[in-house]
């Protein structure tokens, strides 16, 4: 606790020191109790747009603030990317101990994480059959690690371990396993940390919430800004942003805040499992965003039973930008289809039943199915691959669900079991998002029966009367 407390003291002193300025109303609070670290909340009352703090730009811990980019050319920063740069930036001031501006920071930082990169298998295989399993790049970042920044570190060796005639052996030791451990910190830190530092001169509008995109183009240069990571997110709990100032970057209240609340950021609208990948943590207000994918691989194994594959089609989808890797299945709220299925996923669906000719007719001018009108075929094909969604979980809904009333609270637990409720938590969002599309889909052709049964019947009695139901009522 002392060393918990004695860091945070540090740290601030360090900030003040640096130029920062705090207001007096909000304090850096231990919130290990709700498993979230530290946080900073409101002492006193405190108002709708009132500073809550401000960063000098010059303590932002970035490449360009960095002394190692006045050693190293410009042009490595620039063929490494935002990433890899705050990455080999990060490693630089870390391994500069006490002499880095940054030490006390670092100190603040953590070590551990409960990203799905840190994950055990047996934690992993408890989000089934979830599509974000796919996604947490460790394989990618060791590459990155050993291609990329290794060459760079060897290269500059006596810049980056100035002083020490064993830098070339430092360099190349940077391989062991403890080292590539160091470099998945600073990436995992990037990852739930850094924010995209929008420039002094440029109006661009960042993220929403100025947090770092994943975008690996992105333009915009990555810094680790003190004090304002320190805010924890909850979905619409968000009650602070972060401004970009000439010469500071400006935290300040987006609505009055009650002394004793917490003061929240706005980490995005993202899913609970990429909540869970990116920054290890997850809470009930973020399952308005759960998505559920199918992946293209799944449409194109059942479109070749249903032997509707064609990649003729399949060619033409994509030079219309609707093929992809996989398609998204969304919350909406009220529930519809339409806003809930992917436009891109009912278009390629439609476009694999169409009749040959009509197929070549749409592309003969360059059009596709419109999305808002799915038919019977197309809701009966989606409706199969909803299913088979579901059954790619290894669980059933129902499964998950015994034995608790909700889904099973995530908090009060020791780390293991932590994770496995968040997982759980997780692949129930997802089944029960497949479940509601599935219903809706099957009542929909329902309905379609219906009505073609109606029209059938009509039909065979040979006396259709427009817009009426007489005939009907009469039999
Ligand atoms: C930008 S940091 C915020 C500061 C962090 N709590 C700390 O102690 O360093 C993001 C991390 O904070 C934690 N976090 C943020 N919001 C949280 C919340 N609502 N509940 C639990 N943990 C949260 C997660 O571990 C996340 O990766």
């Amino acid at each position: 606790m002392a060393d918990f407390d004695g860091a945070g003291q540090a740290f601030m002193a360090w900030l003040q020191q640096a130029g920062a300025e705090v207001s007096p109303k909000i304090k850096l609070e231990d919130l290990r109790h709700a498993q979230a670290g530290r946080g900073v909340v409101a002492t006193q009352d405190i108002a709708e747009h009132e500073l809550l703090f401000r960063i000098p730009r010059s303590a932002v811990l970035s490449v360009e603030n960095s002394i190692l980019s006045k050693e190293i050319p410009a042009a490595t920063f620039e063929m490494l990317g935002p990433w890899a740069s705050l990455i080999l930036v990060m490693l630089y001031e870390y391994f500069n101990g006490d002499a880095s501006n940054w030490a006390a920071y670092f100190s603040v930082l953590p070590a551990d994480f409960n990203t799905l990169m840190y994950w055990t298998e047996d934690e992993l295989a408890e989000l089934q059959a979830s599509a974000v399993v796919h996604k947490i790049g460790k394989e990618s970042a060791n590459d990155m690690f050993l291609e990329q920044l290794l060459p760079v570190i060897k290269e500059f060796a006596p810049i980056f371990f100035a002083g020490d005639e064993r830098a070339p052996q430092r360099a190349e030791e940077l391989r062991d396993e403890r080292n590539l451990a160091l470099m998945h910190r600073m990436g995992s830190l990037i990852m739930a940390y850094a924010f995209d530092i929008e420039p002094t001169v440029s109006k661009k509008d960042v993220d929403e919430e100025g947090y770092a995109s994943e975008d690996e183009d992105a333009a915009l240069p990555k810094g680790m800004v003190p004090l304002a990571d320190m805010l924890n997110a909850d979905a619409d709990r968000n009650n602070a942003r972060l401004f970009y100032e000439a010469s500071s970057l400006d935290m300040k209240a987006l609505k009055p805040i009650r002394a004793g609340e917490e003061v929240f950021n706005d980490y995005g609208p993202l899913p609970r499992s990429d909540l869970l990948r990116r920054y290890g943590y997850i809470t009930d207000n973020y399952a308005q965003y759960d998505v559920a994918e199918v992946s293209m691989d799944l449409v194109t194994d059942l479109a070749s039973t249903a032997g509707i594959y064609s990649e003729a089609r399949i060619a033409y989808l994509d030079e219309q930008d609707v093929v992809d890797t996989g398609y998204d299945i969304v919350v909406s709220t009220p529930f519809t289809l339409q806003e809930s299925l992917s436009p891109e996923l009912v278009v390629l669906v439609e476009t694999l039943l169409l009749p040959g000719d009509e197929f070549e007719r749409l592309q003969s001018k360059g059009k596709l199915p419109k999305p808002e009108k799915m038919t019977s075929h197309g809701a009966e094909f989606l409706l199969r691959l909803v299913q088979a969604r579901l059954a790619q979980y290894a669980t059933s809904l129902e499964d998950d669900m015994s034995g608790c009333a909700g889904v099973p609270s995530v908090a009060g637990h020791d780390a293991k079991e932590r994770r496995f409720a968040m997982a759980r938590a997780v692949r129930i969002g997802e089944k029960r998002l497949l479940r509601q599309v599935e219903e809706a889909l099957a009542e929909r052709l329902s309905r379609d029966g219906n009505t073609s049964k109606r029209a059938r019947e009509v039909d065979e009695e040979g006396d259709v009367e427009m817009g009426g139901t007489g005939k009907k009522q009469r039999a």
